[in-house]
């Protein structure tokens, strides 16, 4: 299904709308065209009834027909049942295009999520996203169905009954719009107060999600801890904010038809009134037919109205949503202007690829810097070691590395390409990382190794679980490389679940690897396992290990050492081992049983 695009300019709210309308325009245009029709069919439908209760009234019963009355009777009750038909019709297809239109709307959003650069994800909770993805689509078709859908089949209603009651007495048909205005400026009131109370009830809803997925990711702390009782405080003041704003609106909904079946009954008295009036003048202008006609089509002709005002506020409700939608579809997507192809390049790199960084600058906030001026050259399949304290930049570093951001100033190149700007198919190829904590996706251990790339083949999947160790057990599982992992599936050990991030890596042979404290928080045997895989997969292969500790670094060549976003000493181990510095402190502490990573 082809998506529209959205660009990174602000967009008005009713713009989205009409990407998708055009989108699904082109699929269900059948569906369309017969929605039409029976908005239509349901206008004649409304005026027949009115229509023969005065035929039957001022013709049949004063000439006594009275098999005429049957008839009329018969087609009354044959336009009644027909209504109802049309309605369920026009129901039916409302939620069936509706939820096509939901889809498109999901799955353009989800495209833009793709897009998004990873600053995005550092200052939004992942709860808002998901409102998002929720409640304010879920408004969005609110406001399809049943704002501008039933608004237009509304508003036909209205033209269609108020020509038929012009045609009856124009003069009764003037003192009847009187109403309309009536009844709108009040709507105005209400809509405007249950729209504030609608963005109050969206915010809230963002905040319950965002601090129901903060508490089930901490979930472990917080009962070690001991600390539900706090949690359970907290969770609290969102849920008082979501109640009150729920009871605003709730306040005003109910309000509203009250009021405007007074403003009905008052008109429909005073037609009666003075229709009776004019037609004890002059019976041959108001006859009782026309008369009762048009108080029955003043009551049809008010219902409309008085749902066109709910729709016009169903549709200002539904624009909170819409609105938040339209400003998370506005958010700027990550423009890496002209992508780079691997191409055959791969082919030369048997041994390892070169990494060249120059002088980089990068922070996660354009007024505060992290990285200060990076420099680093690894040559082809040479193992370096990052070392450094706790928050030196060293992940960052990893991050810039990987592609992931965009330096402020400072080139990168892997193999004579920008990370960043690599193609994302082609990235794996080059690149494999294994970042600190290794995320187990829901699914089996072959996709959570593949990652659902359907190009790798079995045989490739387990070479690169035998090469990390991992392949005997999982064939000793039940279903093998298809048993599921994740919460529906079984649990994996963290030097497990690390294993498999290390598979995920190799599996597409990458000629560098990014290993982020791959082993930190392991026993020393597992540490050793791991660190064997290293080694078996290690081999021409330029790799990069991140460490916060000497001992959690593998076979380095050369070793950088990091500290407040610079380089502050670089050389071979025994170099820096020799030299008075950064290393040598680091050995020695290390060596009488410190640890440095606080
Ligand atoms: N996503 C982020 N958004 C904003 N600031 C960040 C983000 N990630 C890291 N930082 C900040 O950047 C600085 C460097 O963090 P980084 O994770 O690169 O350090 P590190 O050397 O890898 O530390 P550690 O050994 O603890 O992993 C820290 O001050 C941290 O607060």
């Amino acid at each position: 299904m082809a998506m529209p695009q959205v660009n990174s300019e602000k967009q008005h709210p009713f713009s989205v709308i009409r990407m998708v309308l055009k989108n699904t325009w082109k699929r269900l245009r059948r569906f369309y065209l017969l929605l039409i029709l029976t908005a239509l069919s349901l206008t004649l439908l409304e005026l027949l009834p009115p229509m023969l209760l005065k035929r039957i009234l001022d013709v049949h019963l004063k000439n006594g027909q009275m098999d005429q009355v049957w008839r009329a009777a018969f087609y009354y009750l044959a336009a009644s049942i027909g209504s109802s038909l049309f309605t369920f019709a026009q129901t039916y297809l409302t939620t069936y295009i509706g939820q096509n239109i939901l889809i498109d709307l999901r799955l353009l959003m989800a495209e833009h999520i793709s897009k998004l650069p990873m600053n995005y994800y550092n200052k939004t909770p992942v709860g808002e996203i998901m409102s998002y993805m929720s409640s304010d689509v879920d408004s969005v078709n609110t406001l399809f169905s049943s704002g501008l859908i039933g608004g237009f089949s509304d508003l036909m209603k209205v033209f269609g009954i108020a020509a038929a009651m012009y045609l009856i007495s124009p003069r009764l048909f003037f003192i009847a719009l009187l109403a309309i205005p009536v009844i709108f400026i009040i709507a105005n009131y209400f809509r405007k107060n249950i729209l504030r109370a609608q963005m109050e009830i969206r915010k809230a809803v963002g905040k319950i999600n965002a601090y129901l997925q903060e508490l089930f990711n901490g979930i472990r702390v917080v009962k070690f801890y001991g600390k539900e009782g706090q949690y359970e405080n907290k969770f609290q003041d969102p849920l008082r904010e979501h109640l009150k704003s729920i009871n605003y609106a709730a306040v005003f909904d109910a309000y509203f038809p009250c009021v405007t079946q007074i403003i009905r009954a008052i008109t429909i008295a005073v037609i009666i009134l003075l229709g009776a009036k004019t037609s004890s003048f002059d019976a041959t202008v108001v006859t009782i037919g026309s008369l009762a006609a048009f108080a029955d089509l003043v009551g049809r002709l008010l219902s409309p109205v008085e749902a066109l005002s709910q729709e016009f506020q169903t549709i200002q409700q539904a624009m909170a949503g819409l609105k938040r939608i339209t400003g998370f579809l506005g958010e700027e997507v990550e423009d890496k202007g002209e992508l780079q192809y691997l191409d055959n390049r791969l082919s030369l790199e048997k041994n390892g690829a070169e990494i060249k960084i120059k002088d980089i600058r990068f922070g996660y906030a354009p007024d505060k810097e992290i990285l200060k001026g990076v420099s680093l050259a690894l040559g082809k399949g040479k193992k370096v070691a990052i070392i450094g304290r706790t928050g030196a930049g060293k992940t960052s570093l990893m991050n810039l590395i990987a592609g992931l951001y965009k330096p402020f100033a400072g080139e990168i190149s892997i193999s004579g390409m920008d990370p960043y700007r690599l193609r994302a198919s082609d990235r794996r190829k080059l690149i494999g990382i294994v970042p600190q904590n290794a995320q187990i996706f829901e699914g089996t251990i072959k996709e959570n190794i593949t990652l659902r790339d359907e190009q790798i083949a079995q045989e490739e999947i387990e070479k690169a679980a035998k090469l990390v160790g991992l392949h005997e057990f999982i064939i000793s599982l039940a279903d093998g490389y298809d048993t599921p992992v994740g919460i529906q599936g079984i649990k994996l050990s963290f030097g497990q679940a690390q294993l498999i991030a290390l598979a995920r890596a190799v599996v597409s042979d990458p000629p560098v690897l990014l290993l982020d404290e791959p082993t930190s928080g392991m026993d020393a045997l597992t540490e050793r396992v791991i660190f064997n895989a290293f080694r078996a997969i290690g081999e021409k292969r330029t790799i990069v290990t991140i460490s916060h500790r000497l001992s959690g670094i593998i076979d380095a060549d050369e070793v950088y050492i990091m500290a407040s976003g610079k380089i502050v000493q670089s050389g071979s181990p025994d170099k820096l081992a020799r030299e008075k510095g950064w290393y040598s402190i680091f050995k020695e502490l290390e060596d009488l049983g410190w640890r440095l990573d606080t």
